[in-house]
């Protein structure tokens, strides 16, 4: 039996992965929960799974985590406060099944240095395909990773053409259903973009050896190209109740937890270049990604407000990656990397992004 400590239970990735764990009573039980303000949607889940500890926002989640017996933390909080919550989990010997990518790319080596080896378990899905594709070799036989995207909603416009587009265009996924910011994310590629930084953490494979293909069926989740010229890639329906699962019990399979895919009926998968004039986010990710430091943790903070700033209508969708662009220009990253440094940079990062913002 897996204890499971849930932390964003009442969000897209929270509410998957109890339907997970309902399904499968012998294997999973909860023993935590956390979300950030919806407090009567968590007491209804609290009461529904038979659960004495609940925790609201961050710190009080960290607390969760390093108070209550559990084997696995699924970190399903949106943003870089997931950070917290990321750090109390490694540091109190869990596996972190992580779907909170923000706190492994504003956390980044900081993180990575208190993991143990195996100990952080990707639950997003270009990871989770990445992780079991790696089964199929040894790290050095690795010649490079590729992350599928699905292009998003704007796939295929020039970037003349995205200057108009509205939140609710933003948040129509062509093949995902998923929270509000990852969904604008994935509209700006800024998704694929923090992917690579989460890939390169995880994975330890260098920049210039993470591509990005846009596939917009999202059946493939994303492939390893091995130095034999063999690529193993991971293939399903798109449904984060399969990688939420191996993140609950890696490296075992929950049976029936995904549709098989029908190989019955014709269907195409397709690839293609990313337009990176009309979608540059993934290049000024690896930008950030190599410059290191507190760049990725300043990268994030500017799109998080940009994000809020676009849905509340004070920016248009362009204005994303220029604002994000413009603070990452600004900034200067000096010294060692603490938590108290990333506090300050990010800080001043959504200061610089909230005046870019009120100026435009
Ligand atoms: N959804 C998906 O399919 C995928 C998501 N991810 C990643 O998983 C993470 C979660 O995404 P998703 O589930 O879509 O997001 P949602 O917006 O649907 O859910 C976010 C969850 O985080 C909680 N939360 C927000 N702020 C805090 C806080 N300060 N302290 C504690 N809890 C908080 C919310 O609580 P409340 O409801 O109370 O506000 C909610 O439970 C993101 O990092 C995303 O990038 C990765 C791959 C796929
Ligand atoms: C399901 C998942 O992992 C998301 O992060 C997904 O990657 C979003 O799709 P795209 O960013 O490829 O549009
Ligand atoms: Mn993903």
């Amino acid at each position: 039996m897996r204890r499971v400590i849930l932390l964003g239970s009442t969000g897209s990735i929270g509410t998957q992965a109890l339907e997970v764990i309902r399904a499968n009573p012998e294997r999973f039980e909860v023993v935590g929960l956390a979300a950030g303000r919806d407090r009567e949607g968590l007491a209804a889940q609290a009461e529904l799974f038979g659960v004495d500890d609940t925790a609201i926002g961050a710190v009080d989640a960290e607390r969760l985590v390093r108070s209550v017996d559990a084997d696995v933390v699924l970190n399903g909080i949106t943003g870089s406060v997931g950070l917290g919550p990321t750090i109390a989990a490694l540091e109190s010997g869990r596996t972190l099944a992580l779907a909170n990518k923000e706190s492994l790319i504003v956390g980044g080596d900081l993180v990575t240095a208190i993991a143990r080896p195996g100990q952080i378990v990707p639950v997003d899905s270009e990871h989770s395909a990445i992780a079991q594709a790696l089964l199929s070799g040894t790290p050095s036989e690795v010649r490079r990773l590729v992350l599928t995207a699905s292009g998003g909603p704007f796939r295929g416009r020039q970037r003349a053409a995205l200057a108009d587009v509205s939140p609710a265009e933003a948040l129509a996924h062509p093949t995902w259903d998923m929270g509000r910011v990852v969904t604008t994310n994935s509209a700006t590629l800024v998704n694929k973009g923090l992917e690579v930084i989460e890939a390169h953490h995880l994975f330890d494979v260098p920049y210039e050896r993470i591509d990005v293909v846009v596939h917009p069926q999202s059946i493939v989740h994303s492939m390893v190209e091995f130095v034999d010229g063999s690529s193993i890639l991971q293939a399903s329906p798109p449904d984060m109740r399969l990688p939420i699962s191996l993140g609950l019990d890696w490296p075992h399979r929950v049976a029936g937890v995904g549709r098989p895919l029908d190989w019955t009926t014709a269907s195409t998968w397709t690839f293609e270049p990313l337009d990176t004039d009309a979608f540059p986010a993934v290049e000024l990710a690896k930008t950030v990604g190599r410059a290191g430091g507190t760049f990725p943790a300043v990268f994030n903070a500017a799109n998080e407000e940009a994000v809020e700033a676009f849905h509340d209508g004070a920016i248009g969708y362009l204005d994303i990656m220029e604002t994000i662009r413009r603070v990452v220009d600004r900034h200067a990253s000096e010294g060692e990397l603490t938590r108290e440094a990333l506090a300050e940079a990010e800080r001043w990062a959504r200061e610089a992004a909230r005046t870019l913002i009120a100026a435009t």
